[in-house]
């Protein structure tokens, strides 16, 4: 017998539908519910990685009377591009996919933008359910509805909001994921706990090493509260028009580094050193005080992820800055904090700043 999952409410915003994240384990019997009596087709899209699971859920959805479609991406970053959209677009053509079949993304954080993107744009906008595999995914990708695809100029320049149905976070999927991936997503938790909830920072410090695996006593609880601050968040501002900026912290920055490394340095890692940047400004300008910004340094690297990069390639990562999306005109925005839990925007700081905070994470 299985415990009851939690169920994580997402309000719906700016005219979508309200939805849930739920958060345990066995959860795929809920998937049949969460696709509703009309769709006849399902199209699941999965990484290269997830090929026996992403099969076994087609196996499963076709023994319920679907007609159901695997449609394997590759994996990472590597999906997040138009020619993967378009191999989706395809497959779905060819299967005669209409407005009310439904897809279904297994994978990552990459896996499920691509697979919102592309129910974002089929005929407009078909319902689909968000399976993440992995503690990014969880805690950060698959809630809020962005999706979205790389481009050469950068990070996630073409995409939709375009909420899921419902997610479905089943913590058995943990057990197989790399270490190095499995620590990557603890950035998007510790960014949770900077931003608003700094009870997550604490139980990451009380055992960094526990935090490192899915078998840590705080598995659950960290990754419900992250959930939490993002579902909270994306309830109230789903197209980013205010608050949602917050869950931008560290991310001007780590998106630079991200297409710097042709996106070899995993999103996590680059957000990690985005964010002791961010604290680096935040200090700079007279906002943060000095325990804070350190304590970013220390609980990152505390877990085993990055906090500096490559000091010569500063004009680089300049320059792509400048189409982060929350420039506006030749204005570059960042979130830093005021205090912990305390995030707001810092627009236009002078350029001897941004060097002097560069400064400080310059390998
Ligand atoms: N839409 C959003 O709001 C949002 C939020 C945060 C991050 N993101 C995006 O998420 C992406 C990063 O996601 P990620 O960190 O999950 O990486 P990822 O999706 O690239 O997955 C990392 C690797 O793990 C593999 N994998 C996935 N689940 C596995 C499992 N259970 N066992 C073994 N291998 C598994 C994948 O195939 C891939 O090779 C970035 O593209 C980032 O921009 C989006
Ligand atoms: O959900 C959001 O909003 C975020 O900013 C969460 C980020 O962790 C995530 O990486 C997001 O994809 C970044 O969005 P972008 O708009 O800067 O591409
Ligand atoms: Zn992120």
């Amino acid at each position: 017998m299985t415990d009851a999952p939690t169920r994580i409410q997402v309000a719906g915003s700016a005219g979508t539908a309200p939805y849930e994240v739920l958060v345990g384990r066995q959860l795929l019997g809920e998937l049949p519910g969460l696709i509703g009596p009309k769709a006849k087709r399902v199209a699941v899209l999965h990484p290269e990685a997830l090929a026996e699971t992403g099969e076994a859920i087609r196996e499963d959805l076709a023994s319920q009377g679907y007609e159901a479609i695997a449609i394997q991406l590759p994996n990472a970053e590597e999906s997040k591009t138009v020619e993967v959209a378009a191999y989706c677009w395809k497959a779905l053509g060819q299967t005669s996919f209409t407005r009310t079949d439904v897809i279904v993304g297994v994978g990552g954080g990459a896996t499920t933008d691509v697979a919102g993107f592309v129910a974002a744009t089929w005929l407009r906008g078909v319902r689909w359910i968000a399976v993440p595999t992995t503690v990014l995914g969880m805690v950060d990708a698959a809630v809020g509805g962005k999706t979205g695809i790389n481009t050469a100029e950068g990070k996630n320049l073409v995409g939709a909001f375009h909420p899921p149905a419902g997610v479905l976070c089943d913590l058995a999927a943990l057990d197989s994921l790399p270490v190095h991936d499995y620590v990557s997503g603890l950035a998007e938790i510790i960014k949770a706990g900077f931003i608003a909830d700094p009870a997550i920072l604490e139980l990451i410090e009380a055992d960094p090493e526990a935090a490192r695996t899915p078998a840590g006593p705080h598995t659950a609880e960290l990754i419900e509260r992250s959930i939490r601050v993002k579902a909270e968040v994306v309830s109230s501002d789903l197209k980013e028009s205010g608050l949602r900026e917050i869950l931008n912290y560290g991310h001007t920055l780590a998106h630079a580094i991200e297409k710097n490394e042709r996106y070899n340095w995993r999103h996590g890692a680059a957000v990690a050193v985005g964010m002791v940047f961010a604290a680096e400004l935040g200090r700079i300008a007279g906002r943060l005080d000095d325990a804070t910004a350190d304590r970013h340094r220390a609980v990152l690297q505390s877990v085993g992820l990055p906090v500096t990069y490559r000091g010569d390639q500063w004009p680089k990562l300049l320059e792509t800055m400048k189409v982060d999306k929350k420039t506006r005109g030749d204005r570059l925005r960042f979130i830093v904090l005021d205090g912990l839990a305390k995030p707001t925007v810092l627009e236009g700081p002078d350029p001897a700043m941004l060097l002097a905070a560069h400064a400080e994470i310059a390998a």
